[in-house]
């Protein structure tokens, strides 16, 4: 592989992430070192951090032409997702304040389904700066700030952008479809729609 590029703010992160995506076949492990190699700079995303008392938000930063979403979460104290799949797209999730515990999971399989707990596969801690990738060949995965003390903020790309995925029943295995919906676009607040239902996941 070609040397890793080193993006030199997150404009310049979007600029090389436009590049990569215009060919139709992605370099997984490309997209991955160049989003790992960007340095953190708060002043610079700053403007998309907006944090929600309840629950974790999905701010929108950047379209990627059609080709990606870019979108950057965050998760206050106590704050987590359920467990969840990703709608057959890529996800790359890259840190860039605080620490999220990430929880692998096993696909429910029909048969085991009604008998009980789905099967944890891994759990790590993403730390400032990593950048981790699942897909749904991978498996499904349940994301949580477990601090006490500090929000966390990551910066997700979905490849091809998705807007809704399913949510599982740790206990039970039982899936629902979400739509998940964003809190903010481009740095300014939505309009928060007629029902505030099932947002997130
Ligand atoms: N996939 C989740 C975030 S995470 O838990 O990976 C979302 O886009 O809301
Ligand atoms: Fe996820």
């Amino acid at each position: 592989m070609e040397k890793v590029m080193k993006p030199k703010s997150l404009d310049d992160l979007i600029k090389l992430l436009h590049k990569l995506f215009e060919s139709d076949k992605i370099n997984v492990e490309e997209v991955q070192h160049i989003m790992e190699a960007y340095d953190s700079n708060p002043q610079e995303w700053k403007k998309f951090a907006m944090f929600d008392p309840t629950r974790y938000t999905r701010n929108l930063v950047d379209e990627g032409n059609g080709k990606f979403n870019l979108i950057l979460l965050c998760w206050g104290e106590g704050q987590g997702s359920s467990i969840h799949d990703h709608t057959d797209s890529h996800c790359f999730m890259k840190m860039l304040q605080g620490e999220l515990k990430e929880t692998l999971f096993e696909w429910p399989n029909n048969k085991t389904q009604e008998v009980g707990d789905m099967v944890q596969k891994s759990q790590s801690i993403l730390k400032k700066n990593q950048c981790a990738y699942i897909n749904d060949s991978l498996g499904l995965h349940r994301v949580e700030n477990d601090s006490h003390t500090e929000g966390s903020v990551s910066l997700h790309l979905y490849s091809p952008p998705f807007d809704t995925c399913q949510t599982f029943d740790e206990r039970t295995g039982h899936k629902n479809t979400v739509k998940m919906t964003f809190w903010s676009k481009f740095g300014e607040r939505t309009q928060s729609e007629t029902t505030v239902s099932q947002e997130n996941n």
